[in-house]
């Protein structure tokens, strides 16, 4: 360990979406200025934080919305100087494939009454119960800012909310809130639509994920000005991290002598660019992009024990954006002009092809009024699979333009599920596993600034950091 007493002259990060480049931020934070971090990206900075252009005007195509709560994404706009859009939700209908079940009304007063007299207390229950579970997830920004770090995913998790937290994770979300007392009613008429408008799956996601995604429902969610994209741009520059433009194909152990005498284990990242094949020598590795083939397609060689090997199944989302009209008689309104809807979310029905169908706003919006629903309009619509000629006939009565964006969303969670390591080796550490508990941005940066806490306490023997029992008691007392 004594090698270790030194600075690390060279840490790799694999991916530059809001994982890879919020660790490139932490590390520097922790490490330093002398530390060279490369940060490798095969696609674009931003990974799954992308616009897509729709008529001259850029819309969000992947990670859209970020909660009030999210205190890392919150801190890195602050910091960044970027700037937050003047958000105006339009009113929500859910369908069932045969009619609306429930449908806001523009008088606030009025939908309140409706969701009352729908489902009774279960509303304002929920809200009190999302709220619980994200004042124990909030513990996490504690413990991050008094630089406590987790080796695995479940032990963090264990540290906000204990064996109850844990158990989420073990069982539906449906089972998690029949469990907690909420009508099966509500279940599959309120819950189910935000579980496919959020995560394109049902009730059978695990009751972790199904908490962060209700709490994706709440009020005040925001996204960044230009596009949340900005956020990964400017936290690269902020790092002065190296950004290369590459594909990283393989990651080896290595021994190399020092010039001291003994020898030092290093990690050999071999990479693809327009440059041709390419290698480097690595002290530290952080890994931010899912593990499987699909998705980044890294081999790691020469390792004993092996590196675990991944098959996780990711869920194919579709985002389709359409500029025309919609087709309110395919939702059932017999009369077109008394549609006022902006966003229609969607129960379980085989015959339905769509998770959800809302109007959206250009990133570059600063007080754009929600448009009026009948006109014509941007439309993002969410399916599974692509939409074809005569889906899009069925939704929409004109249309000018349409762009698609397919993507390999988030998990296709399933219970039950291990979450995969943090510490793949010795001092190769993998992000994503985070993913299994729930996908979201704010996820990915605490899942970065805790691999970023855990690589500086493992190469300093700071053992006295990792995995602390009883935290939240401890930091009571501590000021
Ligand atoms: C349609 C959609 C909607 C979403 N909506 C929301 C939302 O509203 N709110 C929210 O919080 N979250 C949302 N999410 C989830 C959120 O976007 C992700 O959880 C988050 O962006 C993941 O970030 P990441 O950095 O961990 O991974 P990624 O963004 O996937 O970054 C990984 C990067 O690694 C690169 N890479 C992969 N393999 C290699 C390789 N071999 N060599 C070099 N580079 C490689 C990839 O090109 C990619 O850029 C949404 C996701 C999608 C797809
Ligand atoms: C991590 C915590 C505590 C909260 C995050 C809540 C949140 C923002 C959840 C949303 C996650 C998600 C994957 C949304 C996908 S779809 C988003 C939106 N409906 C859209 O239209 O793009």
């Amino acid at each position: 360990a004594s090698e270790l007493r030194y600075p690390p002259g060279k840490i790799a990060v694999i991916g530059a979406g809001i994982g890879g480049t919020s660790a490139a931020y932490f590390l520097r934070q922790k490490f330093g200025k002398d530390v060279r971090i490369d940060v490798f990206e095969k696609g674009t900075v931003g990974g799954r934080l992308a616009t897509i252009n729709v008529e001259g005007k850029d819309y969000e195509a992947g990670g859209a919305i970020i909660h009030p709560l999210n205190l890392h994404m919150k801190h890195f706009v602050k910091v960044l100087g970027l700037s937050v859009p003047e958000n105006r939700d339009g009113l929500l209908g859910i369908y069932n494939g045969e009619e609306f079940v429930f449908e806001e009304s523009s008088w606030y007063i009025i939908s309140i009454l409706k969701l009352l007299w729908h489902y009774g207390f279960n509303p304002v229950r929920m809200n009190i119960w999302v709220e619980e579970i994200l004042d124990k997830f909030m513990r996490i920004y504690r413990y991050q800012s008094h630089d406590y770090s987790f080796s695995s995913t479940e032990g963090l998790l264990h540290a906000l909310g204990g064996n109850d937290f844990i158990q989420m994770l073990n069982r539906t979300i449906d089972e998690t809130m029949q469990k907690a007392g909420f009508s099966q009613k509500f279940i599959y008429e309120v819950v189910t639509p935000v579980m496919r408008v959020n995560y394109g799956q049902g009730t059978n996601i695990n009751g972790f994920v199904g908490a962060v995604s209700l709490a994706g429902a709440d009020s005040g969610l925001w996204s960044v000005k230009g596009g949340n994209k900005l956020v990964c741009t400017g936290l690269l520059y902020a790092s002065k991290a190296q950004l290369i433009s590459g594909t990283v194909t393989s990651i080896e152990e290595r021994t190399r002598p020092k010039r001291t005498g003994g020898t030092v284990k290093l990690y050999e990242v071999s990479y693809n660019s327009a440059s041709g094949s390419m290698t480097d020598m690595y002290d530290i590795v952080l890994i931010a992009t899912p593990l499987n083939r699909k998705m980044s397609n890294i081999t790691f060689r020469n390792f004993n024990p092996l590196v675990a090997q991944f098959s996780d199944h990711y869920h194919q989302t579709v985002a389709t954006f359409v500029h025309g009209r919609i087709n309110a008689s395919f939702f059932g309104y017999k009369d077109p002009s008394r549609f006022h809807l902006a966003s229609i979310f969607t129960t379980e029905n085989p015959k339905l092809f769509i998770n959800s169908i809302g109007v959206v706003s250009p990133v570059q919006n600063t007080h754009e009024e929600v448009k009026q629903p009948m006109g014509p309009a941007v439309w993002k619509v969410f399916s599974k699979e692509p939409l074809t000629k005569e889906q899009m006939n069925l939704l929409f009565s004109s249309y000018e333009s349409v762009k698609e964006k397919k993507w390999l969303a988030y998990p296709h969670y399933s219970l039950p599920k291990k979450c995969p390591p943090i510490i793949l080796h010795d001092r190769i550490y993998y992000l994503n596993g985070i993913e299994w508990v729930a996908s979201a941005m704010e996820m990915s940066a605490i899942a970065a600034k805790n691999a970023a806490l855990l690589s500086y306490h493992h190469w300093y023997g700071n053992v006295n950091m990792i995995d602390q029992e009883d935290l939240n008691e401890k930091l009571k007392t501590e000021l």
